[in-house]
């Protein structure tokens, strides 16, 4: 798709009436050459009012039609600018999350980033282009009028302009492409720097390594392909012009010597291919930036995101869930394939049960396959094989958007946002100090009466209890915590495992704990053991089927 498809699908008639200003600019561009050279022709001055009020309408005509093209495109411009970045943030949160997870952070960034600014800047192009090419289109006819054989020449060398334009263009667009490919890399290394701060600043032989081997060449290659487009742009560019001039010389030089032209097409024609070169110029400019925003529209195409007409502001409400009697997984199974790996993890298949006021305990070394439980168990990622029921009815692609409407979760690699979005409202306000000081956050967090948190600068354990608040103010019927005492003091950790957890067992919340605190085993009802992806075989004294 390009992105002049992009903006003909946000508004056909838009589109069409900024491109009949533009045609109409190109119309009273030629009509105003062939005025002037009419008065050229006959010594300067205009003949009668008549030609006057005749130059002085298309003069108006030309601008006019030229603001009301450039308006109107640039407006539609704008718009589909700024839907394309609210439908592409729809369209990620209403991609499955395996596949964003494939996708990686630093390639959904550099779209969200670099590639919607090059569709804006791509798009910018648009209108301009399509009044250059009205100009160029009415110039050509008036020559073409003015004679054909002269315009037969013309077309001669435009066509050895355009081909000689294009194919270092197809290069061009190569490098581009390239170039996106690259920034890629460099989004990923900028994470790197951003997100391990600590561990290059305390070393200083990684921080060389990191700076000398990762960073700097990408930003090298990124750097030379920009400058190869650049260099090459220019040289195209000046050739193109430079066949212009060529033309006129001969015009003005050559032909006179082979047939006989009148002066009065001689001087048309240079002037009308002398006011050709400012349209032709700015188009030449423009066509690189155009093919800099298709290319990053394809790079956004190639992500294969889910459309934005299923995006979650494009479904109706969803209702507050109700507490099912019973969730079962059914012999699911989920499995990562990497071509890095000989032999894919897989989870499964598992059978479990979850029922309200009951503790499930998930249990296991590390990579056994807990965290991808939870994700199948809260619908974050479809099952490969077997099924999830909520009630005995089947969780299916179109309902399980509703499915994970009942789950509250704390992961491990939770995302604390500075407001409470929402759960703050409706007279919740005790409740969220209530929570606060049971949470022991009275004093270092306040929240106001709209849910903006005074701060979110806190250490571990705390930021991970005003996860847990934000958790509790969702009040849904599964809880979902996974590893969430690691990082609490001793004290904090007896209230969670001895206080936290019965209470919702109490208020009949069904709850599943991923826990390696084996001091505190006792407290789950239920206690599923994980090894390299299967349920252990060899269950200790708590531990039971848990789909018993
Ligand atoms: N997004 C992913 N892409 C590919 N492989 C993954 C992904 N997430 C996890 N894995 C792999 O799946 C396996 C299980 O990971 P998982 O996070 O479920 O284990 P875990 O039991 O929660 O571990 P831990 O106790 O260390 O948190 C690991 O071998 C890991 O390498």
């Amino acid at each position: 798709m390009n992105l002049l498809i992009l903006l003909l699908r946000r508004s056909r008639g838009f589109v069409a009436l900024a491109v009949c200003f533009g045609l109409m600019t190109g119309a009273a561009s030629a009509g105003l050459i062939a005025y002037i050279n009419d008065v050229l022709a006959r010594g300067g001055g205009l003949a009668d009012r008549g030609s006057l009020l005749g130059f002085a309408t298309l003069g108006v005509l030309m601008l006019g039609a030229r603001v009301g093209s450039q308006l109107l495109l640039t407006r539609l411009q704008t718009n589909t600018t700024f839907a394309l970045r609210d439908q592409l943030s729809q369209r990620i949160l209403a991609t499955p999350l395996r596949r964003l997870e494939e996708l990686g952070t630093p390639r959904l960034l550099a779209t969200l980033i670099d590639d919607v600014q090059a569709v804006t800047q791509g798009l910018l192009c648009v209108p301009p282009l399509l009044i250059n090419g009205g100009i160029i289109l009415g110039c050509m006819t008036y020559l073409a009028v003015m004679s054909r054989m002269v315009f037969a020449a013309l077309l001669v060398f435009a066509l050895l302009g355009a081909v000689s334009y294009l194919l270092p263009l197809r290069h061009i667009m190569g490098l581009l492409r390239d170039s996106r490919q690259t920034n890629d890399r460099f989004f990923g290394d900028l994470r790197s720097l951003t997100q391990g701060l600590k561990e290059l600043k305390l070393h200083e032989g990684r921080r060389k390594a990191f700076l000398l081997q990762e960073l700097f060449p990408t930003a090298q290659t990124l750097k030379q392909l920009q400058q190869r487009v650049s260099s090459l742009h220019a040289l195209t560019t000046s050739w193109g012009m430079s066949l212009f001039f060529f033309f006129i010389g001969l015009l003005l030089f050559a032909l006179p010597g082979f047939t006989h032209v009148p002066a009065t097409t001689l001087v048309g024609y240079t002037l009308a291919v002398l006011y050709l070169q400012q349209p032709l110029d700015a188009s030449m400019t423009l066509l690189p930036m155009l093919g800099a925003g298709t290319v990053a529209l394809r790079h956004i195409e190639a992500l294969a995101l889910v459309p934005a007409e299923s995006g979650p502001l494009a479904t109706t409400p969803l209702a507050p869930p109700v507490a099912p009697a019973r969730i079962d997984l059914v012999g699911v199974t989920h499995a990562y394939r990497r071509d890095s790996e000989d032999l894919p993890f897989t989870l499964g298949p598992i059978d479990l049960t979850l029922r309200p006021g009951e503790i499930l305990f998930i249990v296991g070394g590390n990579g056994s396959g807990k965290t991808t439980l939870a994700k199948l168990i809260t619908g974050l990622y479809a099952p490969e094989s077997g099924a999830v029921h909520v009630n005995g009815q089947p969780v299916t692609d179109e309902t399980r958007e509703l499915y994970r409407q009942h789950f509250a979760t704390v992961f491990s690699d939770f995302h604390l946002f500075d407001s409470l979005l929402g759960l703050a409202e409706g007279g919740r306000a005790d409740k969220v100090r209530a929570y606060l000081t049971r949470l022991q956050l009275e004093r270092k967090v306040r929240i106001d009466a709209h849910g903006a948190l005074s701060t979110t600068d806190l250490s571990t354990g705390q930021r991970k209890r005003l996860a847990l608040l934000t958790a509790y103010l969702e009040d849904r019927p599964v809880y979902l915590f996974d590893e969430w005492a690691a990082d609490q003091d001793p004290l904090f950790k007896e209230v969670f495992y001895r206080e936290l957890l019965p209470d919702l067992k109490a208020a009949g919340k069904a709850v599943v704990v991923i826990s390696h605190d084996d001091r505190y085993f006792d407290v789950a009802d239920h206690l599923l053991r994980l090894e390299s992806g299967a349920i252990s075989a060899a269950p200790s004294h708590r531990e039971t089927e848990a789909s018993a």
